[in-house]
């Protein structure tokens, strides 16, 4: 009879994996590409913002204290000496009694303290010349973006690892990062095996199935922020197979492989990491699916070995991958964000196990509420089109009913969490 492996809790199953975690590499690219990368360094202003005094409305710029005496009936009387657009220069020193018909973003002039909105002011003209009339007091500063006001010279704006979004590309617009440092994109090498397995091309066979892991694990990975090389299909044969995945952890950062890694006799990985030298960290994890879920590291460089069974091999990745991949993208927030949400369905099977339900998280009127994404079994393909989260159950002897508050991991938020605590 053959030994059982000894199954390790899933969370030093996650802290044995991120202790070998390396920062990735960075690389330059055009801002038109920065779109959802993520940052090699901090964003930092480089200049202040507004870079000098200016109108946040079209109006009129003079000095306040003329308006002091200002009232319904007694308007003041100014005349107005240019007129002033954004991107334009102000060339008038104003003096008491004047003013400047000013546009929103445009410099105030010299001798102005203060901005009256279009609207408050009654222009007209006599013998040739531009007048403005107020009936209402003004205070010095008012409406006047300062210099420096929003934002000082040197303010950091994003972290390193920081997601560029539109946001974040606003501000490397507005600092002038026509190129960007970012981190590159680790490429993993994806690889199914099993002789069952077909291309997505190819009509089905009696006992064959078509491969679907690859390109699941591949869009994850993309998901994660990877580059992926697809290293195509294996069949259940040591020599190849150990020769192509020999091959793949030579020419990328990491291996995923998908299926063989359990106990059956055609689950080769056992031996292939053997015969590659490569140190297994676990080949049991006591998690619900994805309990054989093994990885191991070779020269600092992981390989993957997922689960077969789609679900199991889709929770995998999720939990072990995908903050691999984070780290090498120099996001510190590593892990899948962690929410509250109530459970929407019966879950009444209890589990010795956690588990990690691939589920659908809705916005309901009360907050995040969580479904079923579909059949909860480790072997099932059709959930996993509906999941967007992963409901943590704590193993125990309890099942879990409606309303019950439940944790969730959301899979296609942006930020993460720091802390794998679950
Ligand atoms: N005696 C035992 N048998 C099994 C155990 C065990 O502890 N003792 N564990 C079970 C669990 S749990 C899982 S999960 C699976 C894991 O199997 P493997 O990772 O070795 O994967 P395979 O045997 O290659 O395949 C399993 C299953 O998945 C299908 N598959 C494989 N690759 C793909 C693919 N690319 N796309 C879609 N489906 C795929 C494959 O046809 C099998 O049906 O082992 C249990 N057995
Ligand atoms: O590794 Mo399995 O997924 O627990 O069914
Ligand atoms: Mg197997």
């Amino acid at each position: 009879m053959m030994q059982a492996r000894k199954p390790i809790p899933v969370c030093e199953a996650v802290e044995k994996v991120m202790l070998h975690a390396q920062p990735g590499k960075i690389e330059l690219v055009n801002f038109s590409d920065v779109g959802g990368r993520r940052l090699a360094e901090p964003l930092i202003a480089t200049n202040q913002v507004p870079t000098f005094d200016k109108s946040p409305y079209d109006g009129f710029a003079f000095k306040a204290s003329d308006t002091k005496d200002a009232s319904k009936e007694n308007p003041i009387c100014f005349e107005v000496m240019e007129r002033i657009g954004a991107g334009e220069l102000p060339t008038i020193t104003l003096e008491s009694g004047q003013a400047t018909r000013i546009m929103t973003g445009a410099m105030i002039p010299e001798g102005a303290d203060c901005v009256a909105m279009l609207e408050v002011c009654k222009d007209f003209q006599e013998n040739g010349k531009q007048y403005m009339e107020m009936k209402r007091r003004m205070e010095a500063g008012q409406n006047i973006m300062t210099a420096g006001s929003e934002l000082d010279e040197g303010a950091i704006l994003a972290e390193k690892g920081a997601y560029v979004n539109p946001g974040v590309e606003a501000l490397l617009a507005t600092f002038g990062y026509n190129e960007v440092k970012v981190a590159k994109k680790p490429l993993v090498a994806i690889i199914a095996t099993g002789t069952e397995l077909l291309d997505i091309d190819e009509p089905l066979q009696p006992g064959k199935i078509r491969n679907s892991n690859g390109y699941m694990v591949g869009a994850q990975a993309k998901r994660a922020g990877a580059d992926c090389k697809y290293y195509g299909k294996l069949q259940d044969e040591l020599e190849s197979s150990y020769k192509m995945i020999e091959q793949a952890f030579h020419e990328t950062d990491m291996v995923i492989t998908t299926g063989g890694v359990s106990v059956g006799d055609f689950d080769l990985m056992p031996e292939i990491y053997k015969r590659l030298g490569a140190e297994v960290l676990f080949n049991k994890i006591g998690m619900r699916p994805g309990s054989v879920t093994t990885v191991a590291v070779k020269d600092g460089k992981f390989l993957f070995g997922l689960s077969g069974n789609p679900s199991a091999c889709y929770v995998g990745f999720e939990l072990f991958a995908r903050p691999i991949i984070q780290k090498a993208l120099f996001n510190n927030s590593c892990y899948h964000i962690k929410a509250k949400a109530v459970l929407k369905e019966d879950f009444p099977k209890p589990n010795p196990f956690t588990r990690f339900v691939r589920s659908n998280i809705e916005y309901g009127p009360d907050g995040l509420e969580v479904h079923l994404a579909g059949l909860d079994k480790s072997n099932a393909v059709s959930s996993l089109g509906n999941t967007n989260a992963l409901m943590v159950l704590p193993g125990g002897t309890r099942g879990f009913k409606v309303g019950d508050l439940v944790q969730v991991l959301l899979l296609e938020e942006t930020r993460g969490q720091a802390e794998f605590q679950i």
